[in-house]
């Protein structure tokens, strides 16, 4: 099947109603190839493997994978072991756990032969959920996104993004490009400046193919020309997703947001985080107590591209995956009951 970049679900029970079928984005847009989970340890590699991404989407792919375990083994013994196994399997988007508590919830007071299927309608509700509350981060970001552009008519509103929090890290439509999608089909001229956002190009790789599909224009950039871009007015607005939101405002989201954020305080550009209630995490109280994923140095020491991948250093590398974006930088949230100057 051809891929154009046209949103969609990306992630949807198998044929059969007993699996879950996601898109293999490791190789997008070069390769489309949608896979078939099967068990809980499938969804455990396809979210630790980032196979599937996206904080929301973990969150879908994780509460399937729990049906497909109790589907196995419905006993006590089994949920609990199979969330354990779920809930390690990537450490920052806190939309993992709310999913994992979503459905042991719903389904511990049932009797083992009924847990499976209560699960897997859980993991059907929790992905329509999704979709309806992007839909309504799109509505009111795009009233954002309209008085913005009404302070400069005469230009299109160019749009600042990082990493990718389209549909591919959601169910449909993602959180911070539901606003970009909404705004360019109510006729408002948007350009989009897409961070590639190493190390390893969820931006230039993801982002751009979904705008592309969705026929919104669109630039990608190095990710240390953002800075340059807000000093020289070529930016109206950043907008960004989220992998968790902690009970100060604090946000936690793919390495080098804080830098945007940064830039964008010192050139007075209004800086926007979405995200749906599934990525606050009211437990915690600040961006200091997230764990931060350290992923492997080889997702810097080599880029992956069209054709394979290729090595862009002889040393050693670190690789910090997310980073945290003190609230006091955070212009306002995007969320589904509205445009909030705090959590
Ligand atoms: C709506 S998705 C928000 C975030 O999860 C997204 O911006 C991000 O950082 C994704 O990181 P990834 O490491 O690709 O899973």
């Amino acid at each position: 099947m051809k891929l154009d970049g046209t949103h969609q679900r990306s992630i949807t029970r198998t044929a059969d109603g007993a699996g879950a079928r996601i898109l293999e984005q490791r190789e997008l847009p070069w390769v489309v190839k949608w896979v078939e989970l099967r068990s809980a340890h499938d969804a455990e590699i396809a979210i630790r493997e980032m196979w599937t991404r996206g904080a929301p989407l973990i969150g879908a792919t994780a509460a399937y994978g729990l049906a497909m375990a109790l589907a196995e083994d419905g006993s006590d013994a089994a949920l609990d072991a199979a969330y354990a196994q779920l809930l390690e399997s990537r450490p920052t988007a806190v939309n993992l756990k709310w999913a994992l508590d979503q459905v042991a919830g719903a389904v511990r007071p049932l009797p083992a032969a009924d847990r499976a299927a209560a699960a897997f309608a859980r993991a059907d509700a929790i992905c329509d959920e999704d979709v309806a509350l992007n839909q309504a981060i799109g509505a009111h970001g795009l009233e954002l996104f309209r008085t913005l552009h009404a302070k400069n008519p005469d230009r299109p509103l160019n749009i600042l993004t990082h990493c990718n929090a389209g549909w591919l890290a959601t169910v449909d439509y993602g959180t911070a490009t539901a606003p970009i999608y909404l705004a360019h089909d109510a006729g408002i001229p948007v350009h989009v400046w897409v961070d590639e956002t190493r190390p390893r190009n969820q931006g230039a790789l993801l982002t751009a193919f979904e705008l592309a599909g969705h026929g919104v224009p669109h630039t990608v950039i190095a990710d240390n020309a953002g800075g340059h871009l807000m000093m020289t007015g070529q930016v109206d607005a950043v907008i960004v997703g989220t992998d968790r939101v902690t009970a100060n405002g604090d946000v936690c989201n793919k390495i080098g947001t804080y830098l945007k954020a940064l830039a964008a305080k010192d050139n007075d550009v209004p800086f926007y985080v979405a995200l749906p209630y599934t990525t606050f995490d009211a437990a915690t109280a600040t961006g200091a107590d997230v764990p931060i994923e350290e992923r492997s140095g080889d997702e810097v020491t080599y880029v992956a591209g069209e054709g394979g991948r290729i090595r862009v250093t002889a040393s050693g590398a670190a690789n910090p995956a997310f980073d945290v974006t003190p609230a006091r930088l955070v212009t306002a949230y995007v969320t589904e009951r509205g445009v909030r100057e705090s959590v």
